[in-house]
């Protein structure tokens, strides 16, 4: 595993019954960067995500996390990432505080909870039980949660869904704040606009296929001024290939 991967997937295939979901997606993560999993809903940036963290099972393939085998280390490994996943179950009857140091007490290395809750806007809301919360404040108690154990690889699951502007304004700052910390950070949305504004690099998942994986610089660069969205993004590759293919 080159040492800048800190992720080294192969080859990986998932099939729930006779379905096959992920079909053969080879991929890499570099340390310290923002890696967005770019797909319409249903392509299985969810169950990739869910691959590569370790909470499901590849049929195929093999996956390294942090130099270790996501099968034989999953111990160790989840000591060393966080994640804040679509449905992550809050308990919903505590309190902040209690939820987080709760969450907190599982781990060895914990990162001080006056910066977390810092962080994530929480001292409000602290005494606060919370079912009585906003979906916001909500998502940002379960990003709180992914960060209790001071993990080098934060896996989000669509962090901007769900919130307004302004809130999602905070997520990408927050995100930000997590990169200079020298954490990687690996994400799911279904926004071209969003991960070519945001992420370093990108995979853009169709079928469970990768069809294609960037930086965002390179394929902004492939794209007119102003492409926002996916269908943009095909319709404009696929006149180039077009165009290739009759030259
Ligand atoms: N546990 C499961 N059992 C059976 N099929 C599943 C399961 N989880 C997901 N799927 C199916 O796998 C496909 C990919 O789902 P996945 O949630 O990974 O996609 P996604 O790109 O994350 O979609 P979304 O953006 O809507 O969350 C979908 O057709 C979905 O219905």
């Amino acid at each position: 595993m080159n040492t800048q991967h800190v992720i080294d997937a192969n080859g990986i295939v998932k099939t729930y019954g006779l379905i096959p979901v992920i079909r053969g997606i080879t991929l890499q993560v570099n340390r310290g960067e923002i890696f967005g999993l770019v797909g319409p809903s249903g392509s299985g940036k969810s169950t990739l995500l869910e691959l590569l963290m370790g909470i499901r099972q590849a049929d195929e393939g093999d996956i390294q996390v942090l130099g270790m085998d996501i099968k034989k280390d999953a111990r160790k490994l989840h000591h060393r990432i966080g994640f804040q996943l679509q449905a992550t179950v809050l308990f919903e009857q505590i309190k902040v505080k209690e939820a987080l140091q709760l969450f907190r007490s599982y781990y060895k290395k914990r990162r001080d909870l006056n910066d977390i809750i810092a962080m994530l806007k929480l001292k409000p809301y602290l005494n606060q039980y919370v079912r009585n919360l906003s979906d916001t404040v909500q998502q940002r108690i379960a990003l709180a949660i992914a960060l209790v154990n001071d993990p080098d690889i934060v896996f989000l699951d669509e962090p901007s869904v769900g919130i307004d502007s302004h809130a999602c304004d905070d997520m990408w700052s927050i995100i930000a704040r997590l990169q200079e910390e020298g954490k990687t950070v690996v994400l799911t949305t279904q926004s071209l606009d969003e991960a070519l504004e945001h992420c370093d690099r990108l995979a853009i998942l169709m079928n469970g296929k990768l069809s294609i994986c960037s930086t965002s610089q390179e394929l902004m660069c492939k794209l007119p001024a102003g492409t926002r969205s996916l269908n943009e993004m095909y319709a404009h590759l696929g006149a180039i290939r077009r165009k290739g293919e009759s030259a």
